[in-house]
C-alpha cells in the first residue's frame, strides 16, 4: 500500500502557474504516494496544516513554498522523525539551497522519490521555529524593502537591491547585549547580528564562523560592527568568502561565537526577521534543537 503524504502548498501569485505545478508534482509523486493536496491561505499557515497531517497520521509531510513555508510546516514535525520534503518554490529558498535541493520542480520530487533522509537541527526562537536562521538589523532592514511586488518582478535580485540600498543608505548602529549559556558578549555598535541553525552561503551575513552546520547542535552567531562604508565593504568581503571556505572571519568589526541557548537584547529594539518573515523586534530567545527534523535530502549531501 502506497504511504500517505500530505503535501501543504503556498499558491502562486498566479492561479494558472499553481495548477501547472501541482499536477506536475502529482505526476511524480502520486504513483508513489497515497497523497493529499492542502493549500495555504493568508489565513491558515502551513504550520496549522502540518499538524493537522500528523494528527491525521501522515507517514510523510511535503511542503511546497518559501522559507517561510517551509520553516512553518517544519514546526510540527520536530522530533516526530515523519519524513519531511521540500519543494522549493518561494525567492530565496535558503533551506532548500542549504540541503542540497534543486528550484527544478521534478529534481526536488526526485530527491522525496528516492527516500534519502538526514537528521538536522532546529531552534525555536520566541517560541516560533527556525530552520535558518534569525537577523537582526541589516537582514531584517532588507527583508522589509523587498516588498512582494519587488520579489514577483526580480525575484531573488530584489534582496540583493533592497540591500545594496541598505548599504549604500547606511544603518543607523545599535547597541547589542548577546548572552549564551557560557558567555557574554557586550557590542557598542553593531549593524547586524545574525543567529545560524544552518545558512546557504547567499546568506552572508551568517558566515563570520567557521562553517555553519545544522548537525552540530549548535547555533552560530555573527555580529557586524563596520564603523565606515569601506569597513562595512570590507567585512562583507571576508564573509561572502567565509561562506564559501568556511575559514572564520579574522576582523576586529566582525565577532562570532557558538552556542546552544541564545538571548539578545538590543538598545533601541530592532526588527527581527526569523526563517526570511519579518517576525517582530527584539529582544530574541533561541533555543536550539537538535537532531529534531528528519529530511529528505539528496544521496551526495549526506557530510
Ligand atoms: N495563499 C496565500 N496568499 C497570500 N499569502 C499567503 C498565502 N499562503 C501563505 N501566505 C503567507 O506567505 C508567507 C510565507 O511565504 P513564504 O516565505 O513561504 O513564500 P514566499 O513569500 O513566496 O517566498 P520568499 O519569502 O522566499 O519570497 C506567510 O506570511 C503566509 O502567511
Amino acid at each position: 500500500m502506497s504511504r500517505l503524504a500530505y503535501l501543504i502548498l503556498k499558491p502562486a501569485s498566479e492561479q494558472r502557474e499553481t495548477e501547472q505545478e501541482l499536477m506536475e508534482i502529482r505526476a511524480m509523486l502520486e504513483p508513489e504516494f497515497n497523497l493529499s493536496v492542502y493549500f495555504t491561505t493568508p489565513e491558515v499557515s502551513a504550520g496549522q496544516l502540518a499538524h493537522q497531517a500528523v494528527e491525521s497520521g501522515a507517514e510523510v509531510v511535503i511542503a511546497a513554498g518559501g522559507d517561510g513555508t517551509v520553516s512553518a510546516a517544519a514546526e510540527a514535525l520536530i522530533g516526530t522523525e515523519i519524513p519531511f520534503g521540500v519543494i522549493p518554490r518561494g525567492t530565496a529558498n535558503a533551506f532548500a539551497t542549504y540541503l542540497g535541493i534543486s528550484k527544478d520542480l521534478k529534481a526536488a520530487c526526485q530527491i522525496i522519490l528516492a527516500s534519502h533522509t538526514r537528521l538536522v537541527d532546529t531552534a525555536l526562537c520566541n517560541g516560533k521555529p527556525m530552520v535558518l536562521l534569525a537577523g537582526i538589523g541589516f537582514e531584517a532592514k532588507t527583508v522589509k524593502q523587498a516588498d512582494s511586488e519587488a520579489k514577483n518582478r526580480f525575484g531573488a535580485l530584489a534582496y540583493i537591491l533592497a540591500g545594496a540600498k541598505q548599504f549604500w543608505q547606511g544603518m543607523k548602529p545599535f547597541e547589542t547585549r548577546v548572552e549564551t549559556e557560557s558567555q557574554t558578549a557586550a557590542i557598542q555598535q553593531a549593524t547586524a547580528v545574525t543567529v545560524a541553525n544552518s545558512a546557504p552561503p547567499a546568506s552572508v551575513l551568517a558566515h563570520g564562523t567557521t562553517g555553519v552546520y545544522a548537525d552540530d547542535g549548535l547555533l552560530d552567531i555573527t555580529i557586524i560592527s563596520p564603523q565606515s562604508r569601506l569597513e562595512g565593504a570590507i567585512a562583507l568581503y571576508h564573509l561572502i568568502k567565509s561562506g564559501f571556505n568556511n575559514n572564520a572571519v579574522d576582523l576586529d568589526n566582525v565577532h562570532h561565537l557558538r552556542a546552544r541557548h541564545i538571548k539578545i537584547t538590543t538598545t533601541p529594539p530592532q526588527p527581527v526577521v526569523l526563517d526570511g518573515n519579518l517576525m517582530g523586534t527584539t529582544p530574541i530567545e533561541i533555543e536550539c534543537i537538535p537532531s529534531s527534523l528528519n529530511v529528505f535530502i539528496p544521496r551526495n549531501e549526506e557530510n
